[in-house]
C-alpha cells in the first residue's frame, strides 16, 4: 500500500443544508466517524497517472484474465453480468453480497496485476450490512466497490421502475462503508440512481446526492443513466471530486471515448457489459451454426483455437511446474 497520503478538503455535509443539519444531529457527529486524511489507493494512483481510466466489466476468472492480458489497467465485476452468468437471470436484486465476494476472490486471483472494483449493489441492507459487505470484498482482494442508493430489491440502472432510499440514509451507508474500509487500499464509489425518478428534477436531485455522498466519505461519485451530453457535462461541472461514467451499450447514456468523457469531467469510464454482451453474441452465433449444421468444421474462425486458448490460460507454466516437481521427486529418489 502506498504511504502517500491524500488530504481531503472537507466541508462535510455542507452542500445540502437540510440533509447536513439532519445528519449533523448525530450526537457523536458524523464528522468524527471517518478519517479526513486518507491513504491513497491503487485506483487513486491510476486516475492520477491516466486522467481517465477505462474499466471493462468482468464476471469470472477467465474474463478477468483476458482483460488483464489485453492490457487494461483495471476491471470491474458487474452485478448485471454476474447475475447473468451465475443465475441466467436479469439484474433484478437476485445476486447476494457473499456471491459477489466469492466471485471477487476468483477474479482477483486470476488478474492479480490490476485493481478490481466490485459492484456491491445496495450493500446488502442497511449501514451495518454494508460493513460486512465491504470487509468481505477487501478480504477477497478487491480494490474498490460501487455502493448505490436504490431501494431493495434493486435493478439495473437502465431498467424502468427504479426507486431510491432517502439521501441521508444512503449517506450514512457511505459513512459506514468508509469506516469499514479504515486504512485498506480500497476505493469507494457512491452511485445514485435518482436521475430516473423525475424528468424535471431528477438530474439536480442526483447531483445533490452525489455531492452529499462525497461529503459522507466516498472517493468518487457515479450518477447513473444521464440521458444526453448536456446532462453529462452538467454532472461534470456540478459534482465534486472524482466521477465515474457508465457506458452501457444499448443503455440511456450516449457512448463516448475516454478522451471525450475526460473533457466532460469524468475520471473512471466503466464498460460493465461489453464482455458479457460480446461473449453472449459469440455463443449465440456459434451454437446456432452447430445446431443447424451439426458441425463447426467450416466455421472454426468463430472460435479461439486450441493453441490460443492454452496460451491464454498459460498451459506452458503448468507443464514447467510438472517437470520441476517430477525432477525433484526423481532427484530425491536417487539420493535414497
Ligand atoms: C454497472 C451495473 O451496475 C452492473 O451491474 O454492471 C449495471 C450495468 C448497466 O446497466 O450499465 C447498472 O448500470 O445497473
Ligand atoms: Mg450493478
Amino acid at each position: 500500500m502506498s504511504m502517500l497520503m491524500a488530504a481531503k478538503s472537507t466541508s462535510l455535509f455542507s452542500s445540502n443544508p437540510t440533509i447536513s443539519a439532519k445528519i449533523g444531529q448525530n450526537p457523536r457527529g458524523v464528522r468524527s466517524v471517518y478519517p479526513t486524511v486518507r491513504m491513497q489507493s491503487r485506483v487513486h494512483r491510476l486516475i492520477e497517472e491516466q486522467g481517465a481510466v477505462l474499466i471493462p466489466g468482468v464476471y469470472d476468472a477467465l474474463s478477468a484474465a483476458i482483460v488483464q492480458q489485453t492490457g487494461f489497467s483495471a476491471a470491474l465485476i458487474s452485478g448485471y453480468a454476474l447475475s447473468a452468468v451465475t443465475l441466467g437471470k436479469p439484474d433484478f436484486g437476485l445476486i447476494t453480497p457473499p456471491e459477489m465476494a466469492a466471485t471477487a476472490r476468483s477474479v482477483c486471483a486470476a488478474a492479480p496485476k490490476i485493481p478490481i472494483i466490485a459492484d456491491a449493489d445496495t450493500g446488502g441492507g442497511n449501514a451495518l450490512n454494508v460493513q460486512r459487505t465491504v470487509k468481505d470484498l477487501i478480504a477477497a482482494g478487491a480494490a474498490g466497490c460501487f455502493l448505490e442508493d436504490q431501494a431493495w430489491p434493486k435493478r439495473c440502472g437502465h431498467m424502468r421502475g427504479k426507486e431510491v432510499i432517502p439521501a441521508e440514509e444512503h449517506a450514512a451507508k457511505i459513512a459506514s462503508a468508509r469506516d469499514a474500509i479504515g486504512d485498506a487500499d480500497f476505493f469507494l464509489i457512491a452511485r445514485t440512481d435518482a436521475r430516473a425518478l423525475s424528468a424535471k428534477t431528477g438530474l439536480s436531485d442526483a447531483i445533490d446526492r452525489a455531492n452529499l455522498y462525497m461529503e459522507a466519505g466516498a472517493d468518487a461519485s457515479f450518477v447513473e443513466a444521464p440521458r444526453d451530453d448536456d446532462e453529462l457535462k452538467e454532472i461534470g461541472r456540478r459534482t465534486k471530486g472524482y466521477r465515474l461514467c457508465n457506458m452501457l451499450e444499448g443503455g440511456r447514456t450516449p457512448l463516448h471515448t475516454p478522451d471525450e468523457l475526460k473533457e466532460m469531467g469524468f475520471h473512471l469510464i466503466a464498460h460493465p457489459l461489453t464482455s458479457l454482451y460480446a461473449s453472449t453474441r459469440a455463443l449465440v452465433d456459434v451454437l446456432k451454426i452447430l445446431k443447424e449444421k451439426g458441425t463447426t468444421k467450416d466455421h472454426l474462425e468463430k472460435m479461439i483455437t486450441f493453441e490460443e486458448f492454452n496460451r491464454l490460460v498459460n498451459l506452458d507454466s503448468w507443464y514447467e511446474l510438472e517437470t520441476k516437481y517430477s525432477n525433484l521427486r526423481n532427484a530425491l529418489g536417487e539420493t535414497k
